[in-house]
């Protein structure tokens, strides 16, 4: 595990097994206890929220336990049993109100609501003073999420810090409330600087304006309730402004490295009373190529030993030691609630993969978001600006969000997400770290992003704060392979759906078109009655017929096409060859497939791939092409064809490992002859993970090619 490497102290979520949660916070039984009378006495005296000082003095006993368990972490096993629930997701549910006992609340003698005597995890457990702790209340937020319980004494006792925990599980907030006690109530209180033109005692860097913003705005929010302010530096916006606000003095700066860099070099930024450095997303920063920026800019401070150093993320790829080993300092903290469970991306989050080819998306997309959406706000990723723009103008109401756009019009477009105003947004990787975006319910990725990060990234903006969500990835039946790499890597175990078929999008759209119907008034019916009978009287349908195309168009279908469940492309048709033996390539298929059919038929036959108990043969064919097919098969001995209505299991497609390079392709391409098939490509993509398990599939035999006309 990274992170056992990189940190000399470590608290890994397996270690945190070691500790009861009271341990966790409050360091050992005993000094559980001493807190708790210290804390009672302070409750009759009426002065606990505003004195920090007995705490501090409880700090140097506690400094020296803190450093024995320090030691003991070293030895510690960080790998983390993944059928067990860990003490961070015990505590996750207790938090979220999940099947934990359900926490009895109490009243504090200050009127203040709270549960601190069951969950360990309350706010007022912490040493937050209560004028955060009311503005914490007023946001809904109660107790500290596991991430922030397990390193706000950490930070508030003055340690580096490197911070893991899965997306959505509140990473900001466990640097930003340490932070802010420190400053007004803690270590760091006596020397912060202050007064008009005081230079900066806090610098944030992130990697994207976005985040900036996101982190500064919970800075403003809450460092404003204890009279800090906080300033945000990003590239795109004018200098002016923020030179006017440097130089009357700001206590945190939140900015991207290039921007805080700039002002570095012209001197407008001062780091010399520096008193933490934040590193959010540092992983991100040098993908986004801000190794150096980040670097310098570090590389500023001169007095290291004055400075805390924190260093949180989602992931921690190898490179990150580097940055901790070179900027943090020795007896730094590891709080890592990941480690070595083989789940890395939320696990709140449904995650689903659909095969589609490029082609098959616009049509396919607005189906997707109608079924899975629940209504609420979807982010779909594309891997480029161009796709993004070019997407969001297929899509009704959706808009593009990428690095090519105005700085200020991003702004606008993320608000206008956010208020509500339109409910998808079709993003380059520029939305997919760290932004938290209410009711986000469906992330819908166009391709397999090439690395690991960016799926666990983008799949995180939905299932936050103990919310669920679902994450579609699409990809081409081509790129299989990718999706099992990210499968693995990841450790998300896939759902293969198929295409949204006319009876799914029936059943979400019936229930909205209902609901449409129902809202209109009633002042209406004078109006449309003679029209309706009119309609009634002149249409072979029945009334329920006629009620049942009505509803279809209040929600905007006036057609619904099949899809293919190979490629989801409309009006083609999924088709299952079987010869009896095993398929070892697509030549032998296509050779099949000669024994009874023209050429011009089997050169419409698209992504031919091999099942992966490799007994058959999966393909799409035109929805006119079926019954040529299924009557041919009838001629050719020991060949069975059918229609598919659930996908089975396919072989990987490891075009880099030179397999099946004859294959039938999507997106225009012909079938270029099924030759160079290699049969060691015949290799097994886990043969599970299917909704529902099984193939599903209805006999040609049974049925006769008339049953096929529903195809069409
Ligand atoms: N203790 C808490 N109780 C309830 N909600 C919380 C708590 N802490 C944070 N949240 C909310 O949880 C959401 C996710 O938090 P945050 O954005 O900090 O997650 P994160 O771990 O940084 O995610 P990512 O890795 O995606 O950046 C936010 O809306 C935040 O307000």
């Amino acid at each position: 595990m990274p992170s056992l490497v990189l940190s000399d102290h470590l608290l890994s979520s397996e270690e945190t097994k070691k500790l009861k949660p009271k341990e966790l916070q409050n360091g050992t039984p005993e000094e559980g206890e001493q807190r708790k009378k210290k804390k009672k006495k302070k409750h009759a005296d009426g002065e606990l929220d505003s004195s920090m000082e007995d705490m501090a003095s409880e700090k140097k006993a506690k400094k020296g336990k803190k450093r024995k368990a320090s030691d003991d972490d070293e030895k510690s096993d960080t790998t983390a049993d993944s059928t067990q629930p860990t003490v961070a997701e015990k505590q996750a549910a207790a938090v979220n109100g999940g099947a934990m006992k359900k926490p009895k609340l109490m009243k504090d003698d200050d009127g203040e609501t709270d549960n601190a005597a069951d969950d360990p995890n309350a706010l007022s457990n912490f040493r937050i003073s209560k004028v955060l702790r009311e503005t914490l209340n007023s946001k809904g937020i109660k107790a500290l999420f596991p991430i922030q319980a397990m390193t706000f004494d950490l930070i508030l006792d003055g340690f580096d810090l490197v911070g893991r925990a899965r997306t959505g599980q509140g990473k900001t907030l466990a640097f930003v409330l340490p932070i802010l006690e420190s400053l007004t109530n803690g270590v760091h209180k006596a020397s912060r600087k202050s007064g008009y033109g005081r230079p900066p005692s806090v610098l944030v860097l992130l990697p994207t304006r976005e985040l900036a913003n996101q982190v500064y705005s919970d800075f403003e929010v809450y460092g404003g309730t204890v009279g800090l302010s906080s300033c945000c530096l990003y590239g795109g916006s004018p200098y002016r402004t923020q030179e006017i606000s440097l130089r009357r003095g700001v206590d945190i700066i939140v900015g991207t490295p290039g921007r805080i860099k700039d002002h570095i070099e012209r001197g407008n930024l001062d780091l010399k009373a520096l008193k933490f450095r934040v590193l959010d997303e540092a992983d991100e920063m040098l993908n986004m190529g801000f190794v150096d920026d980040v670097e310098l800019i570090l590389g500023k401070v001169e007095d290291t030993s004055k400075v805390q150093t924190l260093l949180f993320s989602a992931t921690l790829p190898d490179w990150v030691k580097k940055i901790s080993t070179r900027f943090l300092k020795q007896d730094k903290k590891t709080a890592d609630l990941v480690g070595n469970e083989k789940l890395k991306a939320s696990a709140n989050v449904r995650h689903l993969v659909l095969p589609c080819t490029r082609s098959a998306r616009p049509q396919l997309i607005p189906d997707i978001i109608r079924c899975y959406s629940r209504g609420g706000r979807t982010i779909i990723f594309t891997e480029t600006k161009e796709s993004a723009s070019e997407l969001a103008g297929l899509l009704p109401g959706a808009r593009a969000l990428h690095g090519d756009i105005m700085q200020a019009q991003r702004e606008v477009i993320l608000a206008g997400f956010r208020s509500g105003r339109f409910l998808v947004l079709v993003a380059t990787n520029v939305a997919a770290r760290g932004l938290d975006i209410n009711d986000v319910q469906l992330i819908i990725q166009c391709e397999p992003p090439h690395d690991v990060e960016a799926y666990i990234h983008r799949s995180g903006r939905t299932g936050r704060a103990g919310n669920t969500g679902v994450a579609i990835l699409l990809y081409e039946p081509k790129h299989s392979f990718s999706v099992s790499r990210i499968e693995r890597e990841s450790g998300v175990k896939f759902e293969h759906i198929s295409a949204p078929q006319p009876a799914d999008i029936a059943e979400s759209a019936g229930s909205e078109a209902a609901d449409a119907i129902s809202n209109v008034s009633d002042s209406v019916i004078p109006i449309f009655r003679s029209q309706a009978e009119q309609l009634l009287s002149s249409s072979e349908l029945s009334a329920v017929d006629l009620l049942a195309k009505a509803l279809a168009k209040a929600v905007g279908f006036t057609d619904i096409k099949k899809r293919s469940l190979l490629s989801s492309m409309e009006n083609y048709v999924t088709l299952l060859l079987q010869t009896g033996k095993i398929i070892y390539s697509p030549s032998f298929a296509f050779s099949t497939f000669r024994r009874f059919l023209p050429d011009e038929k089997i050169e419409g036959v698209k992504g031919l791939s091999l099942t992966a108990d490799g007994t058959g043969a999966v393909f799409d064919v035109p929805a006119d092409d079926v019954n040529a097919f299924l009557e041919g098969q009838e001629n050719a001995q020991s060949v069975s064809i059918e229609v598919l209505e659930k996908l089975p299991p396919l072989q990987d497609t490891d075009r880099s490992k030179g397999g099946n390079s004859g294959r039938g392709r999507f997106g225009g391409g012909r079938f270029s002859g099924g030759r160079g098939g290699n049969s060691s490509s015949n290799r097994r993509n886990g043969g599970g993970g299917f909704i529902g398990g099984g193939r599903g599939r209805r006999k040609a035999s049974s049925g006769g090619p008339n049953r096929f006309n529903r195809w069409k």
